[in-house]
């Protein structure tokens, strides 16, 4: 289980973007956030990935006290939580199968990159990854040839494929079409209820998360303001993101 108290973020020199955000995050729950922009979505999840560094606040992951640990500290965070940025970038002229392999590239010996030899378990694990968001037809295309959809299942295969437990995705369907969308979402959803992995995401449009989400947070000027399970919103509630 992933504890955050307090979480707080000054930018330096400039404004304080988050102020005393407190969060559990359960092993399979699909947690969605909300608010208008400009509210700290972002910037939630960029601390929580450690991209940012922490003003203030405390961070247990698996009775783990990230903090307090240093670089070890660090290590599991990279290990264990994935974060996919806002339209994330695969290499065009590479497959489906390659772009996922990508992603275990850090734990490959640097001769294995340079010679492009494969180990078999990262390849079996890479696949498994490619089937697991729906794409095993597609795992020798070319990454120009995918649709936005499937290019967009090749990157959460990608961030999840060094195994990690928890997927932090920044607008995971911004730029989608609702059919594309739906099917993002759809494996998202799959890969919390079957692999028990815990997805973090920006879904700031639409009803996505009213559908998807087990659980709605939502932000107002860097406060978290609202925690309910997922389910439509009352007006109320959306009156005050
Ligand atoms: N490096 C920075 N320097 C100064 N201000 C910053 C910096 N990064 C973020 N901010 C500010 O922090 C606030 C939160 O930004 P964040 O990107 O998290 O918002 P958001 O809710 O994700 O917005 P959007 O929906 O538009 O993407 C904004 O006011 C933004 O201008």
């Amino acid at each position: 289980m992933i504890r955050v108290s307090e979480l707080s973020k000054q930018i330096p020199g400039g404004p304080r973007v988050l102020t005393g955000i407190s969060l559990d995050i359960q092993p399979g729950e699909f947690i969605a956030i909300k608010g208008a922009s400009g509210s700290g979505k972002s910037m939630l999840l960029r601390c929580l990935a450690l991209r940012e560094k922490w003003s203030g606040g405390q961070y247990i992951v698996d009775d783990v006290d990230i903090f307090k640990r240093g670089l070890a500290g660090k290590m599991k965070i990279r290990r264990e939580m994935a974060y996919m940025e806002e339209k994330p970038v695969l290499i065009p002229n590479r497959t489906a199968l390659k772009n996922v392999l990508i992603g275990a590239a850090y734990q490959t010996p640097v001769w294995r990159r340079v010679t492009g030899m494969v180990r078999s378990d990262d390849y079996m694990g890479a696949m498994d990854m490619v089937e697991k968001v729906g794409l095993l037809d597609k795992a020798h295309q070319k990454a120009d040839k995918l649709s936005g959809g499937e290019k967009q299942r090749v990157a959460i295969a990608r961030a999840l494929v060094h195994g990690a437990k928890t997927l932090l995705a920044d607008e995971p369907v911004s730029g989608l079409d609702p059919h594309a969308s739906e099917q993002v979402l759809s494996d998202l959803k799959r890969l919390c209820t079957l692999q028990g992995i815990s997805v973090v995401a920006v879904l700031h449009q639409g009803d996505w998360a009213e559908r998807f989400a087990d659980r709605i947070i939502g932000l107002n000027n860097g406060r978290l303001v609202l925690d309910i399970k997922g389910r439509r919103m009352t007006e109320r509630e959306k009156m005050l993101l």
